[in-house]
């Protein structure tokens, strides 16, 4: 057999993307009794890296962090891409997919708090950072006494304008913080029934070529079932509802036995108009059943829900 090495990594820079990477790069050498030097991890730098003083969603959304490693995978110069899920468009580069997913982390945000340990503690006029639009709404419906401001840059970034004063608090991610062993930060972790996460969030992703048979039968040992498809349900749901990366969107779907139960959750920007809904189905079915709760938000909030702010 002539098969080359090492495989190519694609991943970001960061602190968190290359945790995620690596942790992709040990399951696969356990998986294959491969040694380190089979792989190579190849950091690209993504215009969601380089720009930090705009909110993701005035800039282009969803593709922003993925658009240089997908060009990589596309032209051969690497072999397997790993993503955070949640970070991922719902329609992907011609020729390429998400052939596994790593079973999932914690799914849930946590608030990191200066002048108060929790969201409901914080005085009125406290100031909140968060990129997210999702976050920002969620913060604003909870709390609309609050200063929600655009916080941007990676997690040690946000943690170091937190230190400083440019906030006092903020949101991040339970996985990304487990990931790089810093859960110690946060000061509440929020319920996902009342403050549901980002679909995708807490998975990890594996990217790669349609078709290529070598490495589809080398991640495959890495696929996590019920991840799969709760991410695939979640993905439906964000596909069928995301024309334009402006409107706040939750979802969280659960695995119960052969069942999978999907919370869904649609909010104006401003936080003052909601839509939510659950459904359950077999797993077999998730995408279907992503479809059709998005489907059936749509029809709820209807058309002027996505039209009221230049969205
Ligand atoms: N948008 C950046 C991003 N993408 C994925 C995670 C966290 C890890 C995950 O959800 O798997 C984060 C940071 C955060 O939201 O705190």
């Amino acid at each position: 057999m002539t098969e080359a090495y090492p495989i190519r990594i694609g991943t970001r820079g960061s602190k968190l993307a290359l945790a995620q990477a690596q942790e992709v790069r040990a399951r696969l050498m356990k998986a294959h009794a491969l040694p380190q030097d089979a792989f190579s991890i190849e950091i690209m730098s993504t215009a969601g890296d380089r720009i930090q003083d705009r909110a993701l969603s005035e800039v282009g959304g969803k593709g922003l962090f993925t658009q240089e490693i997908e060009d990589g995978l596309s032209d051969g110069r690497l072999d397997i891409a790993v993503h955070s899920s949640k970070d991922m468009a719902t329609t992907l580069p011609h020729g390429l997919h998400i052939g596994a997913y790593l079973q999932r982390e914690d799914v849930r945000d946590v608030f990191i708090g200066r002048l108060a340990p929790s969201l409901q503690e914080l005085p009125p006029g406290a100031v909140v950072g968060s990129a997210s639009l999702r976050r920002q709404a969620l913060i604003r419906r909870m709390r609309p006494d609050l200063d929600v401001i655009i916080f941007r840059g990676n997690v040690q970034t946000r943690l170091a304008k937190l230190e400083n004063g440019a906030a006092d608090g903020t949101l991040l991610a339970m996985a990304g913080l487990n990931r790089l062993g810093m859960a110690d930060v946060a000061t509440q972790v929020l319920d996902p029934e009342t403050f549901p996460p980002a679909p995708g969030q807490g998975a990890i992703c594996i990217e790669c070529r349609i078709a290529d048979e070598r490495i589809e039968r080398l991640i495959a040992p890495l696929d996590h079932a019920p991840t799969h498809a709760a991410l695939t349900a979640e993905r439906a749901f964000l596909r069928r509802l995301d024309g334009s990366c402006r409107t706040p969107i939750a979802a969280l779907a659960q695995l119960e036995g052969d069942g999978l139960s999907l919370h869904g959750m649609i909010l104006t920007p401003d936080g003052t108009r909601m839509f939510e809904d659950r459904l359950a189905g077999p797993a077999a079915e998730a995408a279907l059943l992503g479809d059709a709760l998005g489907a059936a938000l749509l029809d709820r909030a209807g058309p002027d829900f996505f039209t009221g702010w230049g969205g």
